[in-house]
């Protein structure tokens, strides 16, 4: 508890904090605002984030132990970044993402101890603990949509448009793309109305304005899920006896093993595991970008569809209508891959060109040239770019053209991108329905902003005398 309490303490701040239960990871945020302006939009910022080792929903369920003392310790350093008088009203919430609908689907038991174990330790938290729950799909898409609008000022009205208000439009928000490690979210407003199925349909009232808002989250298809239902796709179209199977999705010269039961022991991939002549998967790289495309292609079905249109899997998805902030895994990749910009948008042909060089590269090169990246990561950043482009291309129709409009997005301003922000401005109502009421203008002001009216009054009338009465001399001299 040292750390702000030699400093002097800042005035009326106020702190929210918030835990992300992903599929592999925990993430604690610490967001900080001013008190008297938290109805204003933008204002709240993270003033820190903390990684809890061994929290991701898998990890917690197999070492309690050590996920529990991370989790503990990343408490503590929250404890020191928000002043100790205002630990007691600093509400803590916890939201668990996919991993933990794939558990409850899988054990609802261990899930539910899971979410428990947890709760006693932020319960002996001197914070003041709201709970822990599953968040749904759509709320992680509509909470991811609303933290990106939220931080790039989107939701600022002009003014003026307040006494015109037919010229108001929804047309001035990002949509959101969100890719986690077991599911995918797609948000943004699109142009046609009504979006025609209820349930990828939101409504929100926001600052005085009215948002029909798209969402879908895709369970099973985060990057890690994804590389499962290949896995089990490929497995399904070969032959082979022994589990030998060449995989064009890692580089060449890359090895892995993987146990079959831990393939298979997954709700995402219905039980194909008792055909199988052999308890382990032998991977072997070849990275050839082209095949990896065709087999990752595979997961997607598109041969229905209920609806005008569809992104895959009979799911429906209007047209994509503009600009898009993509974060999460989305960006992770992209960075690595050096494809994210601050300004303009990488080219599709040249984020293609890219992935295939990358995949092509023997794995031992790569190794070496990135010694400090976890494996895990650096084997799969081939597989990850590819699936990347499939989903974005084939899954949700980014054209060459689309594809200009999606911004890669790791933080804006000193926070990251993600559902985390958006869930703590809604459980906190510190997102008005109506919009705030304006602050009368100063003195000052006033006085300024009639000077300057009169001036450009008196403009006006001088020009228009000009114009029209014209001295006799001049008109006479031009004949
Ligand atoms: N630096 C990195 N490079 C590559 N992949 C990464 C990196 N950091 C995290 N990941 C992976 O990116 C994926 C997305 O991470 P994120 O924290 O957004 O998802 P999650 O919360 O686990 O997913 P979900 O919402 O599906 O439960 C995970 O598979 C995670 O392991």
């Amino acid at each position: 508890m040292a750390v702000s309490q030699n400093k002097p303490l800042p005035k009326n701040i106020k702190y929210g904090i918030v835990l992300d239960a992903g599929s592999s990871h925990t993430n604690l945020y610490v967001y900080a605002w001013p008190a008297e302006k938290e109805n204003d939009t933008g204002v709240v910022h993270q003033v820190e984030v903390c990684k809890v080792e061994g929290l991701g929903i898998s990890g917690y369920s197999q070492d309690t132990e050590k996920a529990g003392l991370s989790l503990q310790q990343c408490m503590k350093r929250a404890q020191e970044v928000v002043p100790e008088q205002q630990h007691g009203e600093t509400p803590v919430y916890l939201g668990a993402t996919a991993g933990m609908r794939l558990l409850s689907l899988q054990n609802r038991s261990i899930a539910d101890r899971v979410l428990s174990a947890v709760e006693k330790t932020l319960h002996s938290s001197p914070f003041n603990f709201q709970g822990a729950r599953v968040i749904s799909g759509q709320e992680e898409g509509a909470y991811g949509w609303i933290t990106i609008n939220y931080l790039l000022g989107n939701f600022r009205q002009p003014g003026w448009l307040n006494f015109l208000p037919h010229l108001r439009s929804s047309r001035g928000t990002s949509g959101a793309l969100d890719l986690g490690g077991a599911s995918t979210q797609i948000t943004f407003v699109p142009d046609q109305e009504p979006i025609e199925s209820q349930e990828n349909s939101l409504h929100f009232r926001l600052y005085g304005k009215n948002y029909n808002v798209y969402t879908h989250s895709f369970l099973c298809y985060g990057k890690d899920q994804a590389l499962r239902l290949k896995l089990a796709s490929d497995l399904q179209a070969s032959s082979t006896r022994n589990g030998s199977l060449l995989d064009p999705c890692f580089h060449p010269g890359y090895l892995r093993i993987m146990n079959i039961s831990d393939l298979y022991m997954n709700p995402c991939i219905a039980n194909g595991e008792q055909q199988l002549p052999f308890t382990q998967l032998h991977l072997q790289g070849n990275g050839d970008y082209q095949r990896c495309r065709m087999t990752i292609q595979k997961i997607f079905n598109t041969s229905h569809c209920p609806y005008s249109s569809c992104s895959f899997n009979g799911i429906f998805l209007p047209p994509l209508q503009g600009e898009f902030g993509a974060f999460s895994a989305f960006y992770f990749v992209m960075n690595f891959l050096n494809l994210t910009t601050e300004k303009n948008p990488v080219p599709l042909d040249k984020v293609t060109s890219t992935v295939e060089r990358f995949c092509s590269r023997p794995w031992h090169e790569v190794k070496a040239e990135f010694p400090k990246i976890k494996e895990k990561y650096l084997s799969e950043y081939c597989f990850s770019g590819t699936y990347i482009l499939s989903l974005l291309e084939n899954g949700y129709g980014f054209t060459t053209e689309k594809w200009q409009s999606i911004q890669f997005l790791g933080k804006i301003g000193s926070s990251d991108a993600g559902w985390t922000l958006g869930y703590m401005l809604n459980l906190t109502n510190m997102i008005p329905a109506e919009k705030p009421p304006t602050r009368p203008l100063s003195h000052a002001s006033y006085v300024g902003l009639m000077v300057f009216c009169s001036l450009v009054l008196v403009a006006v009338l001088l020009l228009g005398w000009l114009t029209f009465h014209k001295p006799k001399c001049l008109q006479k001299g031009l004949i």
